[in-house]
Protein backbone atom coordinates (compact mmCIF):
# COMPACT_ATOMS: atom_id res chain seq x y z
CA UNK A 1 0.00 0.00 0.00
CA UNK A 2 3.43 2.23 0.49
CA UNK A 3 4.05 2.49 -2.85
CA UNK A 4 0.32 2.72 -4.24
CA UNK A 5 0.42 6.01 -1.78
CA UNK A 6 3.30 7.28 -3.10
CA UNK A 7 2.42 6.86 -6.57
CA UNK A 8 -0.97 8.38 -6.20
CA UNK A 9 0.76 11.42 -4.30
CA UNK A 10 3.74 12.18 -7.40
CA UNK A 11 0.82 11.89 -9.87
CA UNK A 12 -1.27 14.52 -7.95
CA UNK A 13 1.44 16.75 -7.46
CA UNK A 14 2.91 16.04 -11.11
CA UNK A 15 -0.81 17.29 -11.98
CA UNK A 16 -0.64 20.51 -9.73
CA UNK A 17 2.68 21.23 -11.59
CA UNK A 18 0.97 21.15 -14.42
CA UNK A 19 -2.09 23.64 -13.45
CA UNK A 20 0.56 26.00 -12.40
CA UNK A 21 2.56 26.12 -15.27
CA UNK A 22 -0.20 26.45 -17.24
CA UNK A 23 -2.13 28.73 -15.36
CA UNK A 24 0.86 31.21 -15.23
CA UNK A 25 1.12 31.32 -18.90
CA UNK A 26 -2.35 31.31 -19.47
CA UNK A 27 -2.47 28.51 -21.64
CA UNK A 28 -4.29 25.01 -21.40
CA UNK A 29 -3.42 21.53 -22.24
CA UNK A 30 -5.29 20.52 -25.24
CA UNK A 31 -8.67 18.12 -25.16
CA UNK A 32 -7.65 14.96 -26.46
CA UNK A 33 -10.57 15.61 -29.09
CA UNK A 34 -8.33 18.27 -30.45
CA UNK A 35 -7.19 17.59 -33.79
CA UNK A 36 -2.93 18.00 -33.45
CA UNK A 37 -1.64 21.27 -34.25
CA UNK A 38 1.68 22.83 -33.30
CA UNK A 39 0.42 25.69 -31.83
CA UNK A 40 -1.56 24.23 -29.80
CA UNK A 41 1.07 22.47 -28.33
CA UNK A 42 2.30 24.87 -26.78
CA UNK A 43 0.90 24.16 -22.92
CA UNK A 44 2.89 20.99 -22.72
CA UNK A 45 6.30 22.23 -24.36
CA UNK A 46 7.94 23.42 -21.02
CA UNK A 47 10.06 22.24 -19.01
CA UNK A 48 8.77 22.17 -15.78
CA UNK A 49 5.39 20.28 -17.81
CA UNK A 50 7.29 18.30 -19.43
CA UNK A 51 9.28 17.11 -16.38
CA UNK A 52 5.73 16.28 -14.59
CA UNK A 53 4.66 14.33 -17.81
CA UNK A 54 7.31 11.99 -17.33
CA UNK A 55 6.52 11.62 -13.59
CA UNK A 56 3.01 10.87 -14.42
CA UNK A 57 3.43 8.39 -17.64
CA UNK A 58 5.95 6.73 -14.96
CA UNK A 59 4.07 6.82 -12.28
CA UNK A 60 0.58 5.55 -13.72
CA UNK A 61 1.93 2.81 -15.40
CA UNK A 62 3.72 1.58 -11.89
CA UNK A 63 0.32 1.63 -10.64
CA UNK A 64 -1.59 -0.10 -12.95
CA UNK A 65 1.48 -3.16 -12.65
CA UNK A 66 1.19 -2.59 -9.23
CA UNK A 67 -2.62 -3.38 -9.20
CA UNK A 68 -3.04 -5.28 -11.94
CA UNK A 69 -3.50 -9.29 -12.06
CA UNK A 70 -0.13 -10.30 -13.03
CA UNK A 71 -1.16 -12.41 -16.09
CA UNK A 72 -2.94 -9.44 -17.30
CA UNK A 73 0.44 -7.49 -17.43
CA UNK A 74 2.17 -10.56 -18.49
CA UNK A 75 -0.02 -11.57 -21.31
CA UNK A 76 -0.71 -7.82 -22.53
CA UNK A 77 2.72 -7.55 -23.14
CA UNK A 78 3.04 -10.78 -25.00
CA UNK A 79 0.13 -9.05 -27.61
CA UNK A 80 1.02 -5.34 -27.96
CA UNK A 81 2.62 -6.66 -31.54
CA UNK A 82 -1.26 -6.15 -32.78
CA UNK A 83 -1.20 -2.74 -31.90
CA UNK A 84 1.30 -1.50 -34.69
CA UNK A 85 -0.19 -4.14 -37.13
CA UNK A 86 -3.22 -2.36 -36.92
CA UNK A 87 -1.86 1.27 -36.85
CA UNK A 88 0.53 0.62 -39.95
CA UNK A 89 -2.78 -1.17 -41.18
CA UNK A 90 -5.37 1.99 -40.87
CA UNK A 91 -2.85 4.81 -41.86
CA UNK A 92 -1.67 3.46 -45.13
CA UNK A 93 -4.89 2.34 -45.98
CA UNK A 94 -5.50 6.43 -45.48
CA UNK A 95 -8.36 6.10 -42.81
CA UNK A 96 -6.72 9.16 -41.16
CA UNK A 97 -7.76 11.41 -44.02
CA UNK A 98 -10.78 10.20 -44.43
CA UNK A 99 -11.86 10.42 -41.03
CA UNK A 100 -10.38 14.23 -41.78
CA UNK A 101 -12.79 14.75 -44.48
CA UNK A 102 -15.71 13.22 -42.47
CA UNK A 103 -15.21 15.82 -39.59
CA UNK A 104 -15.67 15.33 -35.64
CA UNK A 105 -18.72 13.84 -35.76
CA UNK A 106 -17.36 10.57 -37.67
CA UNK A 107 -18.00 8.33 -40.27
CA UNK A 108 -19.37 4.25 -40.30
CA UNK A 109 -16.78 1.29 -40.65
CA UNK A 110 -19.32 0.65 -43.98
CA UNK A 111 -18.23 4.58 -45.43
CA UNK A 112 -15.00 4.28 -44.30
CA UNK A 113 -14.41 0.59 -46.15
CA UNK A 114 -16.24 1.65 -49.09
CA UNK A 115 -13.58 4.10 -49.59
CA UNK A 116 -10.39 2.12 -48.58
CA UNK A 117 -11.31 -1.29 -49.94
CA UNK A 118 -11.34 -3.09 -46.70
CA UNK A 119 -13.65 -5.53 -44.97
CA UNK A 120 -15.78 -3.08 -42.58
CA UNK A 121 -16.24 -5.40 -39.63
CA UNK A 122 -12.49 -6.08 -39.85
CA UNK A 123 -11.74 -2.25 -39.81
CA UNK A 124 -13.56 -1.95 -36.97
CA UNK A 125 -12.15 -4.56 -35.14
CA UNK A 126 -8.60 -2.66 -35.75
CA UNK A 127 -10.12 0.51 -34.91
CA UNK A 128 -11.65 -0.48 -31.95
CA UNK A 129 -8.44 -1.99 -30.26
CA UNK A 130 -6.84 1.62 -31.01
CA UNK A 131 -9.28 3.76 -29.83
CA UNK A 132 -9.16 1.27 -26.94
CA UNK A 133 -5.26 2.93 -26.75
CA UNK A 134 -6.88 6.63 -27.49
CA UNK A 135 -5.78 6.53 -30.84
CA UNK A 136 -8.76 7.12 -32.62
CA UNK A 137 -12.31 7.94 -31.20
CA UNK A 138 -15.11 5.69 -31.38
CA UNK A 139 -18.08 8.02 -31.36
CA UNK A 140 -20.95 5.61 -31.27
CA UNK A 141 -20.84 2.14 -32.11
CA UNK A 142 -19.07 1.28 -35.32
CA UNK A 143 -18.45 5.52 -36.04
CA UNK A 144 -15.21 6.49 -35.61
CA UNK A 145 -13.50 9.89 -36.01
CA UNK A 146 -10.19 11.27 -35.47
CA UNK A 147 -8.42 12.16 -32.18
CA UNK A 148 -5.81 14.47 -31.45
CA UNK A 149 -3.23 11.28 -31.42
CA UNK A 150 -4.13 10.21 -34.72
CA UNK A 151 -4.44 13.16 -36.29
CA UNK A 152 -0.91 13.36 -35.94
CA UNK A 153 -0.33 10.89 -38.63
CA UNK A 154 -2.85 12.97 -41.35
CA UNK A 155 -0.18 13.23 -44.15
CA UNK A 156 -2.65 16.49 -45.33
CA UNK A 157 -3.45 15.56 -48.47
CA UNK A 158 -7.03 14.34 -49.74
CA UNK A 159 -7.90 10.63 -49.61
CA UNK A 160 -8.38 11.33 -53.17
CA UNK A 161 -4.93 12.59 -54.28
CA UNK A 162 -3.63 9.28 -51.64
CA UNK A 163 -5.66 6.88 -53.49
CA UNK A 164 -4.92 7.98 -56.89
CA UNK A 165 -1.03 8.35 -56.33
CA UNK A 166 -0.27 6.26 -53.56
CA UNK A 167 4.08 6.65 -54.27
CA UNK A 168 3.62 9.97 -53.48
CA UNK A 169 1.85 9.32 -50.06
CA UNK A 170 4.59 10.62 -47.90
CA UNK A 171 5.97 13.36 -50.06
CA UNK A 172 6.09 17.38 -48.51
CA UNK A 173 4.30 15.51 -45.15
CA UNK A 174 5.45 16.13 -41.67
CA UNK A 175 7.05 12.61 -41.91
CA UNK A 176 4.77 10.62 -39.19
CA UNK A 177 2.40 8.41 -41.38
CA UNK A 178 5.96 8.01 -42.92
CA UNK A 179 7.62 6.73 -39.85
CA UNK A 180 4.65 4.25 -38.69
CA UNK A 181 5.41 2.65 -42.30
CA UNK A 182 8.78 1.99 -41.73
CA UNK A 183 8.47 1.07 -38.06
CA UNK A 184 5.78 -1.20 -38.72
CA UNK A 185 7.30 -2.77 -42.21
CA UNK A 186 11.37 -2.87 -41.92
CA UNK A 187 11.95 -2.89 -38.49
CA UNK A 188 8.35 -4.96 -37.35
CA UNK A 189 9.21 -7.75 -39.80
CA UNK A 190 13.10 -7.49 -38.59
CA UNK A 191 11.65 -7.84 -35.14
CA UNK A 192 9.52 -10.60 -35.21
CA UNK A 193 13.22 -12.84 -36.20
CA UNK A 194 15.20 -11.14 -33.08
CA UNK A 195 14.57 -14.52 -30.98
CA UNK A 196 15.75 -16.63 -33.57
CA UNK A 197 18.89 -14.74 -34.40
CA UNK A 198 19.93 -13.77 -31.20
CA UNK A 199 19.96 -17.35 -29.96
CA UNK A 200 21.46 -18.55 -33.12
CA UNK A 201 25.36 -19.57 -32.38
CA UNK A 202 26.08 -18.34 -35.80
CA UNK A 203 24.53 -14.79 -35.29
CA UNK A 204 24.22 -14.42 -31.63
CA UNK A 205 27.10 -12.58 -30.41
CA UNK A 206 28.15 -10.93 -34.23
CA UNK A 207 28.29 -6.65 -34.23
CA UNK A 208 28.09 -7.39 -38.24
CA UNK A 209 25.40 -5.12 -40.13
CA UNK A 210 24.76 -7.62 -42.01
CA UNK A 211 23.95 -10.38 -39.36
CA UNK A 212 21.04 -8.50 -37.80
CA UNK A 213 17.68 -9.96 -37.34
CA UNK A 214 17.17 -7.50 -40.73
CA UNK A 215 19.15 -9.85 -42.46
CA UNK A 216 16.90 -13.22 -41.60
CA UNK A 217 13.86 -11.42 -41.77
CA UNK A 218 14.26 -9.74 -45.41
CA UNK A 219 16.76 -12.82 -46.70
CA UNK A 220 19.62 -10.77 -47.23
CA UNK A 221 23.52 -10.36 -46.77
CA UNK A 222 23.43 -6.76 -47.79
CA UNK A 223 23.71 -4.14 -44.21
CA UNK A 224 20.03 -2.37 -43.58
CA UNK A 225 21.01 0.98 -45.78
CA UNK A 226 22.46 -0.61 -49.11
CA UNK A 227 19.04 -2.97 -49.20
CA UNK A 228 17.55 -0.32 -49.32
CA UNK A 229 19.39 0.84 -52.37
CA UNK A 230 18.44 -2.52 -54.77
CA UNK A 231 16.15 -2.29 -57.20
CA UNK A 232 12.23 -2.57 -56.04
CA UNK A 233 13.33 -0.97 -52.76
CA UNK A 234 12.60 2.58 -54.15
CA UNK A 235 9.42 3.22 -52.10
CA UNK A 236 11.06 2.11 -48.88
CA UNK A 237 14.10 4.16 -49.19
CA UNK A 238 11.64 7.49 -50.30
CA UNK A 239 9.35 6.31 -47.40
CA UNK A 240 13.07 6.05 -44.94
CA UNK A 241 14.13 9.61 -46.02
CA UNK A 242 10.31 10.78 -44.49
CA UNK A 243 10.21 9.01 -41.90
CA UNK A 244 13.54 10.88 -40.07
CA UNK A 245 12.06 13.99 -40.72
CA UNK A 246 9.11 12.80 -38.65
CA UNK A 247 11.21 11.58 -36.05
CA UNK A 248 11.20 15.37 -35.48
CA UNK A 249 7.65 14.94 -33.70
CA UNK A 250 9.60 13.02 -31.20
CA UNK A 251 11.52 15.91 -29.79
CA UNK A 252 9.82 19.78 -29.59
CA UNK A 253 9.97 21.49 -32.84
CA UNK A 254 13.31 23.35 -33.78
CA UNK A 255 14.73 21.94 -30.57
CA UNK A 256 18.16 21.57 -32.91
CA UNK A 257 18.28 25.74 -32.59
CA UNK A 258 18.24 25.14 -28.83
CA UNK A 259 21.17 24.12 -26.91
CA UNK A 260 24.52 24.52 -29.39
CA UNK A 261 25.06 27.90 -30.10
CA UNK A 262 24.83 28.07 -33.71
CA UNK A 263 24.30 32.37 -33.96
CA UNK A 264 27.95 32.48 -32.32
CA UNK A 265 29.54 30.80 -35.36
CA UNK A 266 31.44 33.39 -37.10
CA UNK A 267 29.83 34.08 -41.05
CA UNK A 268 30.69 31.40 -43.74
CA UNK A 269 31.06 29.07 -41.05
CA UNK A 270 30.82 25.36 -42.87
CA UNK A 271 28.54 22.79 -40.64
CA UNK A 272 28.18 19.47 -42.39
CA UNK A 273 25.42 17.15 -41.54
CA UNK A 274 27.22 14.20 -41.93
CA UNK A 275 24.58 11.29 -42.38
CA UNK A 276 22.30 14.10 -43.09
CA UNK A 277 19.43 12.12 -44.89
CA UNK A 278 17.23 14.20 -46.61
CA UNK A 279 18.51 17.35 -44.33
CA UNK A 280 15.52 18.11 -42.68
CA UNK A 281 17.92 19.20 -39.22
CA UNK A 282 19.88 21.12 -41.85
CA UNK A 283 17.10 22.71 -43.43
CA UNK A 284 15.96 24.22 -39.93
CA UNK A 285 19.54 25.89 -39.06
CA UNK A 286 19.43 26.70 -42.39
CA UNK A 287 16.29 28.79 -42.49
CA UNK A 288 17.20 30.22 -39.08
CA UNK A 289 21.18 31.11 -39.24
CA UNK A 290 21.97 32.87 -42.90
CA UNK A 291 25.01 33.02 -42.03
CA UNK A 292 25.94 29.48 -42.06
CA UNK A 293 27.06 27.30 -44.78
CA UNK A 294 25.81 23.83 -45.01
CA UNK A 295 27.09 20.64 -46.74
CA UNK A 296 24.63 17.63 -46.33
CA UNK A 297 26.25 14.14 -46.97
CA UNK A 298 24.43 11.07 -47.09
CA UNK A 299 24.61 8.07 -49.59
CA UNK A 300 23.90 9.05 -53.13
CA UNK A 301 20.32 7.89 -53.64
CA UNK A 302 19.53 9.60 -50.08
CA UNK A 303 20.76 12.62 -51.60
CA UNK A 304 18.73 12.40 -54.95
CA UNK A 305 15.50 12.48 -52.83
CA UNK A 306 17.12 15.32 -50.42
CA UNK A 307 17.56 17.68 -54.09
CA UNK A 308 13.31 17.12 -54.72
CA UNK A 309 13.29 17.94 -50.72
CA UNK A 310 15.30 20.70 -50.60
CA UNK A 311 13.54 22.59 -53.69
CA UNK A 312 10.43 22.46 -52.75
CA UNK A 313 11.18 23.47 -48.76
CA UNK A 314 13.86 25.97 -49.70
CA UNK A 315 13.79 26.88 -52.93
CA UNK A 316 17.07 28.50 -54.84
CA UNK A 317 19.17 27.95 -51.60
CA UNK A 318 21.32 24.92 -53.42
CA UNK A 319 22.18 26.88 -56.36
CA UNK A 320 23.21 30.26 -54.00
CA UNK A 321 25.79 27.45 -53.31
CA UNK A 322 24.61 28.54 -49.70
CA UNK A 323 23.16 24.75 -48.88
CA UNK A 324 25.51 21.56 -50.63
CA UNK A 325 24.38 18.19 -51.23
CA UNK A 326 27.21 15.78 -51.13
CA UNK A 327 26.34 12.32 -52.38
CA UNK A 328 28.22 9.90 -54.76
CA UNK A 329 27.85 10.69 -58.51
CA UNK A 330 28.28 13.95 -60.25
CA UNK A 331 30.83 15.07 -57.07
CA UNK A 332 34.28 13.99 -56.59
CA UNK A 333 34.83 13.09 -53.39
CA UNK A 334 32.74 9.81 -52.49
CA UNK A 335 30.88 10.66 -49.40
CA UNK A 336 31.16 7.21 -47.18
CA UNK A 337 31.53 7.87 -43.41
CA UNK A 338 33.16 4.93 -43.04
CA UNK A 339 36.01 5.59 -45.34
CA UNK A 340 36.88 8.93 -44.83
CA UNK A 341 35.69 12.70 -44.41
CA UNK A 342 36.35 15.46 -47.94
CA UNK A 343 35.33 18.15 -45.91
CA UNK A 344 38.63 19.34 -43.88
CA UNK A 345 37.41 22.83 -43.00
CA UNK A 346 34.40 22.22 -41.24
CA UNK A 347 32.87 24.46 -38.20
CA UNK A 348 30.94 21.87 -37.16
CA UNK A 349 30.45 17.95 -37.61
CA UNK A 350 26.56 17.29 -36.86
CA UNK A 351 26.11 13.97 -36.34
CA UNK A 352 22.58 12.94 -35.84
CA UNK A 353 20.95 9.72 -35.42
CA UNK A 354 24.44 8.24 -36.24
CA UNK A 355 26.06 6.71 -34.07
CA UNK A 356 23.09 4.42 -32.85
CA UNK A 357 23.17 2.65 -35.97
CA UNK A 358 26.45 1.49 -35.84
CA UNK A 359 28.48 -1.06 -33.75
CA UNK A 360 31.24 0.68 -31.29
CA UNK A 361 33.79 -0.52 -33.40
CA UNK A 362 31.89 1.00 -36.53
CA UNK A 363 31.43 4.41 -34.50
CA UNK A 364 35.38 4.33 -33.96
CA UNK A 365 35.77 4.38 -37.56
CA UNK A 366 33.46 6.82 -38.43
CA UNK A 367 34.81 9.43 -35.22
CA UNK A 368 38.30 8.80 -36.34
CA UNK A 369 37.86 9.89 -39.73
CA UNK A 370 36.06 12.80 -38.47
CA UNK A 371 38.97 13.18 -36.23
CA UNK A 372 41.08 13.61 -38.86
CA UNK A 373 38.95 15.62 -41.04
CA UNK A 374 39.16 18.24 -38.18
CA UNK A 375 40.93 21.40 -37.88
CA UNK A 376 41.54 22.19 -34.05
CA UNK A 377 38.60 24.44 -33.59
CA UNK A 378 36.58 22.09 -35.47
CA UNK A 379 33.55 21.20 -32.82
CA UNK A 380 31.87 18.14 -33.55
CA UNK A 381 28.10 18.55 -32.76
CA UNK A 382 26.10 14.27 -31.61
CA UNK A 383 22.39 14.53 -31.24
CA UNK A 384 21.50 10.75 -29.55
CA UNK A 385 19.10 9.70 -27.28
CA UNK A 386 20.50 8.96 -23.77
CA UNK A 387 20.12 5.82 -21.77
CA UNK A 388 19.99 5.26 -18.06
CA UNK A 389 19.83 2.03 -16.50
CA UNK A 390 16.18 0.67 -14.58
CA UNK A 391 18.36 0.84 -11.49
CA UNK A 392 20.35 3.33 -9.65
CA UNK A 393 23.68 4.10 -11.32
CA UNK A 394 26.30 3.88 -8.87
CA UNK A 395 29.06 3.72 -11.49
CA UNK A 396 31.23 6.60 -11.71
CA UNK A 397 29.79 9.07 -14.05
CA UNK A 398 30.94 12.50 -15.94
CA UNK A 399 31.27 15.31 -14.26
CA UNK A 400 31.27 17.48 -17.61
CA UNK A 401 28.68 20.39 -17.86
CA UNK A 402 25.11 19.13 -18.45
CA UNK A 403 26.71 15.67 -17.75
CA UNK A 404 24.69 14.28 -14.87
CA UNK A 405 20.40 14.08 -14.88
CA UNK A 406 18.43 14.16 -11.60
CA UNK A 407 16.64 10.38 -10.94
CA UNK A 408 13.34 10.28 -10.00
CA UNK A 409 11.92 10.08 -6.66
CA UNK A 410 11.10 6.66 -5.61
CA UNK A 411 9.47 4.30 -5.76
CA UNK A 412 9.65 5.23 -9.14
CA UNK A 413 12.34 3.60 -11.50
CA UNK A 414 15.90 5.27 -11.87
CA UNK A 415 15.54 5.75 -15.96
CA UNK A 416 11.47 7.21 -15.65
CA UNK A 417 10.29 3.62 -15.75
CA UNK A 418 7.68 3.89 -19.06
CA UNK A 419 8.50 7.04 -19.56
CA UNK A 420 11.74 5.70 -21.01
CA UNK A 421 10.24 2.88 -22.21
CA UNK A 422 10.52 3.98 -25.82
CA UNK A 423 14.24 4.30 -25.50
CA UNK A 424 14.79 0.92 -24.95
CA UNK A 425 12.30 0.16 -27.85
CA UNK A 426 14.35 2.26 -30.21
CA UNK A 427 17.75 0.91 -28.71
CA UNK A 428 16.21 -2.26 -30.00
CA UNK A 429 14.68 -1.22 -33.06
CA UNK A 430 18.62 -0.78 -33.92
CA UNK A 431 19.43 -3.86 -32.75
CA UNK A 432 17.24 -5.80 -34.85
CA UNK A 433 17.88 -3.34 -37.83
CA UNK A 434 21.34 -2.65 -38.08
CA UNK A 435 23.13 -4.56 -35.13
CA UNK A 436 23.94 -0.82 -33.49
CA UNK A 437 22.38 0.50 -30.45
CA UNK A 438 21.70 3.49 -27.94
CA UNK A 439 24.58 4.69 -25.29
CA UNK A 440 24.87 6.10 -22.28
CA UNK A 441 26.75 8.74 -21.81
CA UNK A 442 29.67 6.64 -19.86
CA UNK A 443 29.66 4.85 -23.17
CA UNK A 444 29.54 7.66 -25.60
CA UNK A 445 32.65 9.42 -23.70
CA UNK A 446 34.55 6.08 -23.94
CA UNK A 447 34.03 5.86 -27.45
CA UNK A 448 34.93 9.54 -28.32
CA UNK A 449 38.11 9.47 -26.28
CA UNK A 450 39.02 6.16 -28.41
CA UNK A 451 38.66 8.57 -31.15
CA UNK A 452 40.39 11.38 -29.82
CA UNK A 453 37.33 13.55 -29.34
CA UNK A 454 37.17 14.70 -25.62
CA UNK A 455 33.49 15.30 -24.53
CA UNK A 456 32.82 19.02 -23.23
CA UNK A 457 29.20 19.29 -22.50
CA UNK A 458 25.75 18.10 -22.94
CA UNK A 459 23.34 20.88 -23.60
CA UNK A 460 19.64 19.37 -21.91
CA UNK A 461 17.41 20.72 -24.01
CA UNK A 462 13.59 20.90 -23.15
CA UNK A 463 13.19 17.04 -25.10
CA UNK A 464 10.82 14.23 -24.24
CA UNK A 465 12.79 12.52 -21.34
CA UNK A 466 16.36 11.77 -23.25
CA UNK A 467 15.25 12.06 -26.69
CA UNK A 468 17.68 13.53 -29.16
CA UNK A 469 20.45 15.07 -26.39
CA UNK A 470 22.95 17.51 -28.08
CA UNK A 471 26.56 16.24 -27.08
CA UNK A 472 29.09 18.86 -27.72
CA UNK A 473 32.46 16.47 -28.50
CA UNK A 474 35.95 18.91 -29.19
CA UNK A 475 39.35 17.40 -30.27
CA UNK A 476 41.38 16.41 -27.30
C1 LIG B 1 19.10 7.33 -38.87
S1 LIG B 1 19.39 8.20 -40.36
C2 LIG B 1 19.64 9.84 -39.74
C3 LIG B 1 19.43 10.90 -40.77
C4 LIG B 1 19.60 12.33 -40.26
N1 LIG B 1 20.86 12.56 -39.61
C5 LIG B 1 18.43 12.74 -39.37
O1 LIG B 1 18.64 12.91 -38.16
O2 LIG B 1 17.32 12.92 -39.88
C6 LIG B 1 21.01 7.65 -40.81
C7 LIG B 1 21.52 8.17 -42.16
O3 LIG B 1 22.85 7.68 -42.36
C8 LIG B 1 23.03 7.46 -43.76
N2 LIG B 1 24.16 6.56 -44.00
C9 LIG B 1 24.23 5.24 -43.74
N3 LIG B 1 25.45 4.75 -44.07
C10 LIG B 1 26.17 5.81 -44.57
C11 LIG B 1 27.50 5.94 -45.03
N4 LIG B 1 28.32 4.89 -45.06
N5 LIG B 1 27.93 7.16 -45.42
C12 LIG B 1 27.08 8.23 -45.38
N6 LIG B 1 25.80 8.17 -44.93
C13 LIG B 1 25.34 6.96 -44.52
C14 LIG B 1 21.69 6.85 -44.16
O4 LIG B 1 21.47 6.88 -45.54
C15 LIG B 1 20.71 7.68 -43.34
O5 LIG B 1 20.24 8.78 -44.07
Amino acid sequence: MEDLRNLTALISNAVKQIEESCNARQVSLPSLDDPFTLESESARLHPAVLEAVATIVAATNQLSVLVRPPALTLMSAAVQFHVPSALRTVTKANVVEILREAGPQGLHVDEIAKKNNMDPQKLARLLRLLATEHIFREVTPDVFANNRISSLADTGKSSTELFSKPTEKYTGTNGVAALIEHCGYDVFNSSACMTETLLDPETARSYDPTKAPFNRAFKTDLPFWAWFEQPGNEQILSTFGMAMKGTKALSPPDVILDGFEWKDLPSGSIVVDVGGGIGSQSLTIAQAHHHLKIVVQDREPVVKEAKGFWDLNFPNVLSSGRVTLQGKAGNPQSIDFLAGQPVKNASVFLMRMILHDWSDDLCHVILKHLREAATPSTKLLLVDNLMSFACPDTSPTTTIPGGASEPPPPPLLANYGHASAFLHMIDLQMLTALNGQERTLVHLAKLLEGAGWKLTKVYRTPTFLQTHQQILALPA
